[in-house]
């Protein structure tokens, strides 16, 4: 574990209502932005009481539990309202596989947050001044776009290839992802792309942490007390065409691609769960860019779980990796020619009583000065086109691109 340096292994911990104050994107005093935001509502945090930063691992969820649970077990904390996200918080981001980089977790100096009427900071350690703004945000200006791991041809013959792997039986279905870089002339800003992504997808969950952006559609679990929820995608149409909304509501592709997806949530939280409720049919979640079919999953937890235990459980799910799972991350391995880092992975918070709320990390970027990488992926099943899910590739980085671009 590596503690910064702004660490004391004793934290003093201050949670106190303040007055509502509206837009969380706009106090955020710079580029360090932590964010958490749907509906105007959530947390943003900034300046850094800890960071863990841990090498990958199967074990990365539970340990990077453990330690934070060590953490706040040890702290100091005033908190009088006693609401998931008060007290202390640690936002994070998870390598998506075992190997994969970027497993971080980040107790800010200061979270202010936002939920039901109820408006809050929190401190920790000494107060780090007063909210005002320390560098108001530039957008990037003009971008130069290159491909990734793949070129559109490429990526189009690694989903054919998929689809043959399919089709002889050696999997139900696999979800393929491609990368996209954009170089801007300046460091880019995350709190531009968070505020351009708040307000187009107010109903995503718009993030940024350790400089992983985004607004995915897609929530992973959120545990309230005993509660757990989570909104399960799979299965997408163009938006802005009533034929295509209408196909997908129908479409068998589409509700196969669902169902490998639903039965895997119900398989990993029934042993969680003493009351688990699936929708018997999805519903259609409409966003600017992408229609989804989308089932809302809720359930109580038999026991005490965290909600780092729980996604533990669910990553990666078949949204992203595939069914059988590893089958199907053998063959990402084999056909994506790139490490997904963060992509895909669970982005999110927790407090120190466990609630929290993680998402998976898509329609996101990974932002590294001046350079942004994107990403975006399908689900591929028997009966998957390789020109259509190009299409559906570029719908899915309509939303980055927006971000960036304006
Ligand atoms: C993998 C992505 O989307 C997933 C989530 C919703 C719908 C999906 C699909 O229809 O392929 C994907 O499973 C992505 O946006 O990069």
């Amino acid at each position: 574990m590596k503690l910064a340096a702004t660490t004391t292994d004793h934290l003093t911990v201050h949670t106190a209502p303040v007055a509502d104050p509206g837009d969380l994107v706009a106090h955020l005093p710079g580029p360090q932005a932590l964010a958490w935001i749907r509906h105007g509502q959530g947390i943003i945090g900034w300046g850094e009481a800890a960071r863990i930063t841990l090498p990958g691992g199967t074990d990365r969820f539970t340990t990077a539990d453990r330690l934070l649970r060590d953490l706040f077990a040890g702290a100091d904390v005033h908190d009088p309202l006693r609401l998931p996200g008060t007290g202390p918080v640690a936002f994070g981001t998870f390598g998506f596989t075992p190997d994969s980089p970027g497993t971080t977790l980040i107790v800010p100096r200061r979270v202010l947050g936002r939920r039901d009427g109820t408006a809050w900071i929190t401190t920790i350690g000494d107060d780090p001044g007063p909210l005002d703004l320390l560098r108001p945000p530039a957008p990037p200006g003009p971008l130069t776009w290159t491909d990734g791991a793949h070129t559109a041809a490429t990526w189009q013959d690694a989903v054919a290839t998929a689809v043959t792997r399919i089709r002889a039986g050696h999997l139900g279905k696999v979800v393929l992802a491609r990368d996209l870089h954009a170089t801007a002339t300046a460091p880019i800003d995350p709190r531009v792309l968070l505020r351009r992504l708040a307000d187009r997808f107010p109903g995503c969950y718009t993030f940024a942490c350790d400089g992983l952006v985004g607004a995915t559609p897609e929530l992973l679990v959120r545990r309230t007390g005993g509660t757990v929820e989570s909104l399960v995608l799979a299965g997408t149409a163009p938006a802005g065409d009533p034929d295509r909304a209408r196909a997908l509501r129908t479409s068998a592709k589409d509700h196969h691609e669902h169902a490998y997806a639903i039965e895997m949530v119900r398989q990993a939280l029934t042993p969680l769960c003493d009351d688990l409720h699936i929708p018997a049919a999805p519903e259609i979640l409409t966003l600017p860019n992408v229609l989804h079919l989308a089932s809302p999953v809720r359930g109580h937890l038999a026991a005490h779980h965290s909600v780092l235990d729980v996604v533990a459980a669910l990553h990666p799910t078949p949204a992203v990796g595939g069914t059988p799972t590893p089958t199907a991350l053998d063959l990402i391995a084999d056909l994506e020619n790139m490490d997904r880092g963060r992509y895909a992975a669970p982005v999110g918070w927790i407090d120190a009583r466990g609630d929290g709320e993680w998402g998976i990390a898509l329609r996101c970027a990974e932002l590294d000065g001046d350079r942004a990488r994107l990403f975006a992926g399908c689900g591929i099943v028997a009966d998957s086109r390789p020109a259509d899910e190009l299409a559906e590739a570029h719908n899915k980085f309509r939303a980055m691109r927006y971000a960036l671009e304006g």
